[in-house]
């Protein structure tokens, strides 16, 4: 069974009937299928089960000290070292170790949910307090509570990341919803356009429009004048550096003009963040929905906390709670126990008052606003359960599961998805799953259902030097992306203080490994890594620092995380190359810098490639470059893969071709 072949209501039962398994690691959901397992994408850290908070929860009594850390979950002896208050409201509670300057290994990351307890692992400890880690150093890790735990902080603590259930619970219940609003519901006719049972509408009777930005070339105009005409579904289909935001914001805009409410989302936070960012200067009604940990510090001003703080309702609850604090105080105090039932009573009635006053001035920000912007899963929120939107628009959708989308997308009544499905869509770790297609995105599945009758692709882009474009432009876009003429030529020696060298002449450098005693290995876990690649990659950044490149401009990004790993070890010892960024391809979607190095690191005598041969991810590493774009590669190794084939005998054309011995292999 295909998706495409599912009808709503059997997608939503198919995937509703997931079961958790406890035993199996973090972020695994299991199908009731059998054998079909999908992971959650690992790289956004969001998704984990029910199952494992409880079991997390309940087990942590009992676990041994050894089991917890070794699994990395809990990070122990840890003193209170500081308390704010900041964040609307929320503590912020910084945690040191007791011993040492760094903190034990740990696979905490930022805005993981975190339960503080008390250090001593024999005893059924509660839990002081749950928050979301905020900030992480190498020494300290800040967490935002929301209430300041009432004991426990002068003694030793532990903090044990747990399983974040309102993630799943949430997805499940949009796909129970689903299920059920077939007939009814503000999205009855864009499901039925989704799931190809009903064809899609465009009104373009008289349509035009004024943009708010003059700048926008032909085809993002085109692309805002067909969202603004869709009857149901529109696609904003933007290859790499083509404007993607730039259009969504005036699509935003011209919506808001006429008068509709838009709910605008993307899977990650900081795709969130940055349209509020762009959006915020030109003074819509905007509010941002989500935990103050979880925002940047920019974006704080528009968070609904802060703004339902400012609101005559707020100030109101907050007065009633000083008067409970005062009547409290009496109670405490009192012998009379007639009177004390008085002030319980009152008491009961001013937490009610509180309450409502509370609720409303949350109703008063979200009514107010017209445009609400959140995460996908921060859509099903109780906040919104009585809000229905004009518009629903999905930034990343091709980077999003399809049971996500659906938690936005029930919301409202058209939709406007945003993405380019030839880039990385989310992990999907399990095969069989894949295989059943369930690794495919909603953006993917109406692409193809639909192609260019829904949607429009952005053709000129703004990133990279014409050399970069062309490539990836021929291979994965029929060769309609055009160079802007701002970017088209641009070189790395045009900036600022950057020479004229053989290093940083060319746009497109092949270095070629093939023929030298170079190959790939396994480190511990089984990843693969290339030491020589490596050492290549960071001589090449420093010939490049070397000519006045500035570490900053400067990425080197492979498939591989041990060749990560590896990098960021060499690395270390070059000064100048600190500020350097060494990432996974997967990781760097959505990212650019100046000059790109790609450490492909599959060589070997069977002249296997491994997941290179995964065109998507390709097309991810060679866009990321500005103004160059250096591959490090054996070149035998990959011509075995007749796409990879291509791409070394386009470098091999328009490029400069280097070999190992030039950064001092010798044969
Ligand atoms: N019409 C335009 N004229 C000039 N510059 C533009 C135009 N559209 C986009 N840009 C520039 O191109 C860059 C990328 O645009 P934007 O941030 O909107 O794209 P994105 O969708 O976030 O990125 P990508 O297209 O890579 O996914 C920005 O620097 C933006 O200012």
């Amino acid at each position: 069974m295909t998706p495409e072949k599912l009808s709503a209501a059997s997608f939503a039962g198919v995937i509703c009937s997931v079961a958790i398994l406890p035993s199996v690691a973090s972020h695994f959901i299991y199908f009731s299928s059998p054998g079909l397992v999908l992971l959650w994408p690992r790289r956004r850290s969001l998704h984990v089960c029910e199952a494992e908070i409880s079991s997390s929860i309940g087990l942590s009594s009992t676990r041994t000290v050894d089991t917890s850390q070794r699994r990395d979950s809990t990070i122990y002896n840890l003193k209170c070292s500081d308390a704010q208050v900041g964040l609307m409201g929320k503590t912020l509670l910084e945690f040191q170790p007791k011993i040492g300057d760094v903190l034990s290994a740990h696979k905490f990351s930022l805005h993981d949910v975190v339960i503080l307890k008390t250090n001593k692992v024999d005893q059924r400890s509660c839990s002081l307090g749950q928050g979301v880690v905020y900030s992480l150093k190498d020494s300290s890790i800040t967490v935002a509570f929301d209430e300041i735990p009432e004991d426990g902080l002068n003694s030793l603590m532990r903090l044990e990341k747990v399983a974040n259930e309102v993630t799943y619970r949430r997805m499940k219940d949009a796909l129970v919803q689903l299920s059920k609003r077939i007939q009814s519901g503000p999205a009855v006719d864009m499901i039925s356009v989704l799931f190809g049972e009903k064809p899609p509408m465009f009104f373009t009777k008289n349509m035009h429009f004024a943009p708010f930005n003059e700048n926008l070339d032909h085809s993002q105009r085109d692309a805002v004048l067909r969202a603004l005409s869709c009857g149901s579904v529109f696609m904003l289909h933007g290859p790499p550096g083509t404007g993607k935001t730039t259009t969504i914001l005036e699509i935003v805009l011209q919506e808001v003009k006429r008068g509709s409410k838009i709910l605008a989302c993307a899977a990650s936070n900081i795709a969130v963040d940055n349209i509020v960012e762009r959006l915020y200067p030109y003074r819509v009604k905007l509010v941002r929905l989500g935990h103050p940990a979880r925002l940047l510090p920019q974006v704080l001003e528009s968070a609904l906390d802060a703004q339902v703080l400012r609101t005559d309702n707020s100030s109101l609850a907050n007065d009633i709670r000083k008067e409970m604090k005062v009547l409290n105080g009496k109670m405490f105090k009192c012998k009379d126990r007639n009177t004390i039932r008085e002030i319980r009573k009152e008491l009961k009635a001013l937490a009610r008052e509180e309450r409502r006053r509370q609720q409303l001035s949350v109703m008063d920000v979200l009514k107010n606003a017209d445009v609400v912007l959140t995460t996908l899963v921060g859509a099903s929120s109780r906040k919104l359960e009585t809000i229905y939107f004009d518009v629903v628009i999905i930034d990343e959708a091709a980077q999003a599961l399809e049971v996500e989308c659906w938690i936005a997308l029930l919301k409202g009544s058209r939709c406007i998805l945003s993405g380019d499905h030839l880039q990385l869509p989310p992990t999907i770790q399990s095969v069989e799953a894949a295989k059943k297609g369930f690794g495919r995105t909603l953006f993917e599945r109406v692409a193809d259902l639909y192609g260019e009758k829904v949607m429009s692709m952005l053709t000129v882009q703004y990133r990279m030097h014409k050399l970069i474009m062309d490539w990836s432009s021929k291979e994965f876009y029929s060769g309609k992306i055009q160079a802007h003429a701002n970017v088209g030529n641009h070189m790395l020696y045009d900036l600022q203080d950057v020479n004229r060298t053989s290093s940083t002449e060319p746009t497109l450098i092949l270095v070629d490994i093939a023929g030298y005693d170079i190959e790939e290995k396994k480190d511990e876990e089984g990843s693969t890594m290339n030491e020589g690649e490596a050492l290549i990659a960071i001589s090449h950044a420093l010939r490049l620092a070397e000519s006045g490149v500035r570490a900053s401009d400067i990425g080197i990004i492979t498939p591989y995380s041990a060749q990560v790993n590896y990098l960021k070890v060499i690395r270390g010892k070059e000064a100048k190359l600190k500020d350097i960024e060494i990432c996974t391809v997967d990781g760097f979607q959505g990212r650019e810098k100046e000059a790109i190095i790609i450490s492909m690191v599959r060589s070997n005598p069977r002249k296997e490639v491994g997941f290179l041969s995964d065109q998507r991810r390709m097309n991810v590493a060679i866009t990321r470059a500005r103004r160059q774009c250096c591959l490090v590669c054996d070149t035998e190794t990959a011509s075995t893969d007749s796409f990879l084939r291509g791409l070394v005998e386009y470098f091999q054309e328009h490029g400069e071709y280097f070999s190992a011995s030039e950064y001092g292999y010798q044969t």
